[in-house]
Order: C-alpha cells, then sequence, then structure tokens
C-alpha cells in the first residue's frame, strides 16, 4: 500500500478533509406517499436546505477543513473514462432490477444523452415513470413492475447523509450493503470512487466490500480511537456484520484495531444509528441520550477482542460509561446527557440529532441549531460549539455527523 491517502484514527482528531454530498433534486421527488419507504418524515424545501448545507461546508472551510463533494468525484471519473460510466450506469440499472430489456434499453439511451455533471444529478433524482415514451414489451420489466412506484429509478434523497455507505477506519474503508432499498445505490457511487478515482486507487485498504450480504452502515461505526471501534448493533447494522467486520479487521496485518464494543441499541427510526443517541466529543467526553438504556441505566454491550486459532473472545458489559473507561484506559469521563435527561427535551432534541454531534476538533463540534438545551449543557462542560441552521435538513433524522465522511484526521 502507497502513502495513505485516507486516516481516521479517532472521532475527534483535527478535522482536514471530509466528503459531502449537497442535497439536489432527488430532495424534490419525495411525496407524502413515498416518504416513508425513502426514510423521510417530512419533504424538505430544497433552497433552504441548500443554503444550510451551504452553511455547514462554510464553516467547514472555514476551519481550514477541505470540503470534497461526492458527486464531483464521481464525475471526474465519468469524464476521464466512458467505459468506465457505461459500465457504472449498466450496474446501476441492473441492481435497479433493469438488467436487460426494453426499460433497461430506453433508461440506458436516456440517461447516456446527458452530460456527465446532468447525468449525476439524475441518477441521484432518479427518474419519473412518465419522463420516458416507450413501448414497454419485455417479459422481463412486466414481471418486476411496481405500477404503483411513480419513478422507473427511485430518487436517493439520503444521499446527503455521507457517513452511511460507507466509513473510513483507520487508513482504509468498509463499502457498505445499506439495509433499505433506498439507500442500497447510493455506496455503488462509494464503491466507484474508491475503485477508479485516481485521489483513492490502489491506496485504500478496503476492510470490506459492498458485495457481503449482511448490512452494516457507517452511522454505527465510531472509531474511538487508533485501536478501538465502537459499533452499533442496530436498525441498520447487524451483529453478523460486525462480527465479519472485527474479524477482518483482528486479522488484517494492516490493520492496528484490536477492539471492537458492539452497543446493542434499539431498532427504530428515531435512533437508526449508534451516532444518533451517541457520539465522542473530546478525549474523555461523550454525548449520549439516555434513551438507549434500560431503567436502571442497563445495556447490551460485547467486547471483541482477537482469540487464539483466530477465534474472537466475547466479553458481555451492561454499562456504557464503565465499558468505554475499561477500553480506553480512562480513570474518568463526562458523559453529557442529551436534553440534560429531561424526559421531554432528551426525546425531543434527540429525534433532531441533539446527540449527533461532529467533533472537529478534541473539544470543539458542530451541532444544529435546534438543540439549544444539549448545545448548553455542551458549553457548560466546556465544549466548543459552533451551531448551523437545521430546519430542513434535520426532515431528513440526520445531523452534522451523518452529513459528513472524513478523509483525513490528524493523529491524536
Ligand atoms: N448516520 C446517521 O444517523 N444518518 C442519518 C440517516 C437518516 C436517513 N433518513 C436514514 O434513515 O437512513
Amino acid at each position: 500500500m502507497q502513502k495513505p491517502v485516507i486516516n481516521v484514527n479517532s472521532e475527534i482528531g483535527t478535522l482536514k478533509s471530509v466528503l459531502l454530498k449537497r442535497p439536489g433534486a432527488e430532495i424534490e421527488n419525495i411525496t407524502p406517499d413515498t416518504m416513508a419507504r425513502l426514510l423521510f418524515d417530512d419533504i424538505p424545501y430544497l433552497k433552504n436546505a441548500q443554503l444550510e448545507h451551504d452553511y455547514f461546508a462554510q464553516l467547514l472551510s472555514d476551519h481550514d477543513v477541505e470540503v470534497v463533494y461526492l458527486d464531483d468525484l464521481v464525475e471526474d471519473v465519468f469524464n476521464q473514462s466512458s467505459d468506465l460510466k457505461t459500465a457504472f450506469l449498466q450496474r446501476f440499472l441492473d441492481e435497479a432490477g433493469y438488467g436487460l430489456g426494453t426499460t433497461h434499453n430506453a433508461l440506458s439511451e436516456y440517461l447516456e444523452s446527458f452530460t456527465n455533471n446532468e447525468l449525476i444529478t439524475k441518477l441521484y433524482a432518479g427518474i419519473r415513470r412518465n419522463e420516458l415514451d416507450f413501448t414497454n414489451d419485455s417479459l422481463h420489466d412486466l414481471a418486476g413492475r411496481d405500477a404503483a412506484n411513480p419513478y422507473l429509478l427511485n430518487p436517493l434523497p439520503n444521499a446527503y447523509f455521507t457517513r452511511d455507505p460507507q466509513a473510513t477506519i483507520g487508513n482504509g474503508i468498509t463499502i457498505n450493503r445499506m439495509t433499505y432499498k433506498a439507500r442500497q445505490p447510493e455506496s455503488l457511487f462509494s464503491e466507484f470512487i474508491i475503485h477508479h478515482h485516481p485521489r483513492f486507487t490502489g491506496k485504500v485498504d478496503i476492510w470490506r466490500n459492498r458485495d457481503n450480504l449482511t448490512r452494516l452502515e457507517g452511522g454505527d461505526q465510531l472509531v474511538l480511537n487508533d485501536h478501538v471501534l465502537a459499533i452499533g448493533v442496530s436498525q441498520r447494522t447487524s451483529s453478523k456484520s460486525v462480527e465479519g467486520l472485527a474479524r477482518e479487521l483482528f486479522a488484517n496485518p494492516s490493520s492496528k484495531f484490536d477492539t471492537i464494543i458492539a452497543v446493542e441499541i434499539p431498532h427504530n427510526h428515531a435512533m437508526m444509528h449508534l451516532d444518533t443517541v451517541f457520539t465522542m466529543i473530546n478525549h474523555d467526553q461523550f454525548s449520549v441520550f439516555p434513551g438507549i438504556m434500560d431503567a436502571n441505566g442497563q445495556m447490551n454491550i460485547f467486547i471483541m477482542t482477537p482469540g487464539p486459532d483466530n477465534t474472537i473472545k466475547l466479553a458481555h458489559r451492561n454499562n456504557l460509561a464503565a465499558t468505554l473507561k475499561e477500553v480506553l484506559g480512562l480513570s474518568e469521563i463526562d458523559v453529557i446527557e442529551t436534553g440534560n435527561g429531561d424526559a421531554i427535551i432528551g426525546p425531543r432534541e434527540q429525534w433532531n440529532d441533539g446527540s449527533n454531534t461532529l467533533a472537529i476538533a478534541p473539544g470543539e463540534v458542530i451541532t444544529y441549531d435546534r438543540n439549544y438545551v444539549s448545545n448548553e449543557l455542551l458549553r457548560q462542560h466546556g465544549i466548543l460549539v459552533h451551531e448551523i441552521r437545521s430546519s430542513e435538513l434535520s426532515r431528513g433524522r440526520g445531523g452534522p455527523r451523518c452529513m459528513s465522511q472524513p478523509l483525513w484526521r490528524e493523529d491524536l
């Protein structure tokens, strides 16, 4: 492996480079009827969502963070090679259920008629059934047809949550098999740029690839330090994936990771990933939503470490703070409760991603402005908090950590 191009050995090291996706036309293809399966609870107003996102990007740039747009990287590769573009389109259509037949041919021809920039916008935005005029005379298409769906190609409105389709860990990455159909195409883009963009080709360890059939999402993958990960066992990440990743990381000589804490959280939409209820904000400070614990403050946590002959040792724990102290070698930690642990404010602010902080340096975070109780509490605990506007972005149920994929953090 050459000089690394990805370096993420913590959740808090000074952020130097990050992958974003600005919300685009895909947001305007959410309707009340499709909202639930597209994993939205409301329809954001695109113009303001973009303004809010641009503000987020500007704040990052102002702090010396390189902002890289995922779709720009895809376009770079399309511009370099029309063969790679065609192969990508074929795979995209194949996974959408149009491997061959009349619809495949019509869609292919339609997509190839755009400039590369427009094409990428289109792939994210989706294609409506009535956008193309063709006669469907293929059994292949008739069999797989879902006439109730207004789209031939579904929009990908969750693409601005760049945290989830892949996850950077150390000098490598996992390219994730997403849980729901609504998000599965997103990691095709990640796979494409990691394999083909000159910034990454041959320079990144791929810890786990997209061909795995068990679900894994980046919102559940937290890099606590240069050898310890926390991974949520959640609505989106299965225990099988956590074990598979542990096997890979423990056995691969390029990996320094030797401890994974698998943290079981409730399986629901309000807290679909571990980072919606738990983030690291300083060496010894964490934001936690207490609703993930039972009335006695307990939960299911498994510490995984390498055993003899490629086995994995499992140790059960039930207290999050005690487990963090144990695996991070800390004598004390500061657990800051979302909404100050209040029975109403806590769940309200968690719903709008009050726990989902993005650390840009130790003790310095970006949060949504609407979570003012949690933000004030963070300040009282000595954290430097930068607030971003959040009326529209929050409607997709993800916050600053969800909207960002670090590519480089300074080592601690
Ligand atoms: N890491 C995150 O928690 N990402 C937020 C993803 C929200 C998106 N609407 C989803 O349900 O997948």
